[in-house]
């Protein structure tokens, strides 16, 4: 069983426009950039995750022995399609049995939650909600059969992403975990975010 991880990030400067009324871009860029590096060494440190994508314009600084995949510049959905593509469109003995999409902002993010993704159940979609129970902070997706998932992020995304699993013939399992609902949207957010800064 191999299972990959993608993280998607935005360029530097970029991310959390949200907390611009709180933060100054210097405030922000740190923020972003601990949450990415707690999330890339949560993920290397699960023994369940063979190897860590991250997906976007460029690496914020981290070691180059974690690939980059390319984004598109056509926004999120657009990245994660092209990545997801590219892992899945190689060789059939190279494909892994699933890929794992982790949002980069998750400062209470553990290994055990990276492990109930990767270790989803047979054939089913893993989706992991954020704490309003709307939007969608990670998913994990069987391989090759779930090659064809179009990502649906922005508004009302774990109710699409749920339905564009069924569309697909996979059955759902939702994993629901302070780790992986805790993500840093809005201002109210941060105090969630303490444990990285
Ligand atoms: N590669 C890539 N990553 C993205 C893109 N848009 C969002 N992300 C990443 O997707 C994850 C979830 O995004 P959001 O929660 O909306 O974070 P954000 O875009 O930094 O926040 P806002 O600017 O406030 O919307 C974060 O890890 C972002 O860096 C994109 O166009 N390309
Ligand atoms: O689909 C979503 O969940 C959001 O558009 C992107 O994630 P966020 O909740 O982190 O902004």
């Amino acid at each position: 069983m191999s299972c990959w991880a993608v993280i998607p990030i935005k360029a530097a400067g970029d991310g959390k426009s949200r907390l611009a009324g709180v933060l100054d871009p210097a405030a922000r860029e740190a923020l972003v950039d601990a949450m990415l590096a707690h999330v890339v060494a949560t993920a290397l440190a699960t023994p369940s995750l063979d190897r860590v994508y991250l997906v976007g314009p460029s690496r914020h600084g981290l070691d180059e022995a974690i690939t980059l995949l390319p984004d598109p510049g056509a926004g999120l959905n657009a990245a994660l399609q092209a990545a997801l593509a590219r892992l899945a469109g190689q060789a059939p003995d190279r494909v892994p049995d699933r890929v794992v999409v982790i949002a980069a902002d998750l400062p209470h993010l553990s290994t055990l939650d990276l492990d109930l993704l990767a270790r989803a159940r047979d054939g089913a979609i893993a989706i992991a909600p954020d704490r309003h129970g709307t939007g969608t902070n990670a998913l994990s997706l069987p391989l090759p059969d779930a090659a064809g998932f179009t990502f649906l992020f922005g508004e009302d995304s774990f109710a699409r992403h749920c339905a564009e699993a069924e569309r697909l013939g996979h059955n759902v399992e939702t994993i629901l975990s302070r780790g992986l609902e805790k993500d840093i949207d809005e201002p109210a957010d941060l105090a969630d975010a303490g444990s990285v800064l």
